[in-house]
């Protein structure tokens, strides 16, 4: 009766100390993983060995991070990206994805069912194989947003070139001609003219934006639906058909789907006016080329700008670089110092989160 009168008393003290050891636990075991004392068994692969240093130590602070060798998966004339990948991504719980190349079930299923996480340093994902990865139950995070800015530059300096006729101006200079007269060489103004934006999203807002002070006279942008951001830039929600027919510039700034590719094709371009500038800034695929390289070659339409193409690089001697009115770019975008760093690291993070039971920072919904 004594030890149980004794036990009893201690009770509400036992309770106290086991809710604190309870809570110490709670507050200890995210500290840990968050400081990567827990979590530095866990391998981490960087695809490519060109990774700002401040993203790679962001990884290094948390897990043992593996990186690849080579610059590419697969490019570089050779196969070694892709061996080197093969040889290190088993037993690797996430994988930072640097390369418009695919990732393959051939990588998947070299990685094993402990990879948790793809990150692809980009805001298209097309190239991730998001299906597969569904069904294996591998999360997908990407890079959108810090990527808006950059991109809309380029396509704003794609509209100005397309338009002002750079390449065809360039090549004169280089010949020794300067034949700009009250036929030759002019080009189209920006300046009371129809932009039309088919993809309201982060790029094409971004594009409204930077073309507001070039007095344009009305934006037009296409997509599922109105986009709420679209009253503030004075943009207005038009059919697909509204905008191919009523606008002088078009700056496609979509993702490539299923639903989206080939959208700009015979059919389309036919709908254009003959002073259309066409702005690619999305992806190649978006693009049947054939029927763009017949619209441009023919003047169905007056000019095309890409920074994206099918395939890329395009073969130095593709039909496409025949053309005068064409100014093409190598897939710049996004291709700046400050926002390279801030995709690599914002694809760092997504990783630390994820692998640290936090929420991850830029899911894709797969
Ligand atoms: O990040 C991407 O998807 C880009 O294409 C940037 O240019």
């Amino acid at each position: 009766m004594l030890i149980y009168k004794k036990v009893l008393c201690r009770f509400p003290a036992m309770i106290t100390r086991f809710t604190q050891l309870y809570i110490g636990l709670l507050v200890a075991i995210p500290c840990l993983a968050t400081n990567g004392t827990m979590t530095k068994n866990l391998k981490v692969l960087v695809s490519s060995n060109d990774y700002p240093p401040t993203a790679l130590k962001l990884l290094e602070d948390h897990f043992t991070v593996l990186q690849s060798r080579y610059l590419n998966f697969g490019q570089e004339g050779s196969t070694l990206g892709r061996e080197e990948i093969l040889k290190l991504i088993p037993g690797c719980s996430a994988l930072v994805w640097i390369s418009n190349l695919p990732i393959t079930n051939e990588i998947l299923d070299a990685a094993g069912a402990q990879l948790k996480i793809v990150s692809t340093v980009s805001a298209g994902y097309n190239h991730c194989n998001p299906e597969e990865l569904r069904a294996r139950g591998i999360q997908l995070t990407n890079t959108p947003n810090v990527l808006s800015p950059a991109v809309a530059e380029v396509a704003v300096g794609l509209i100005l070139s397309a338009s002002r006729r750079f390449t065809e101006n360039l090549d004169q200079v280089r010949r020794g001609e300067w034949e700009i007269g009250f036929d030759k060489v002019l080009g189209q103004d920006l300046r009371d003219s129809t932009v039309g934006i088919i993809g309201l999203g982060g790029i094409g807002q971004a594009v409204v934006k930077r073309l507001s002070g070039f007095d344009v006279a009305r934006f037009i942008y296409s997509g599922h639906r109105e986009k709420p951001e679209a009253k503030a830039l004075r943009a207005e929600f038009v059919s697909q058909d509204t905008l191919l027919e009523q606008s002088d510039f078009i700056v496609a700034a979509v993702p490539l789907t299923n639903e989206t590719k080939l959208m700009i094709n015979k059919e389309t371009l036919g709908k254009m006016k003959p002073n259309a500038v066409f702005v690619n800034v999305g992806r190649g695929d978006l693009v049947d080329q054939d029927a763009l390289y017949d619209a441009l070659k023919n003047k169905q339409i007056y000019a095309a700008g890409l920074d994206v193409t099918t395939p890329e690089p395009l073969p130095k001697d593709h039909k496409l670089l025949t053309l005068p009115n064409l100014f093409v770019l190598p897939h710049i975008g996004s291709a700046t110092v400050r926002t390279r760093r801030e995709m690599a690291e914002l694809a760092a993070n997504n990783i630390v989160n994820g692998l640290t039971g936090k929420p991850l920072l830029s899911p894709v919904k797969l």
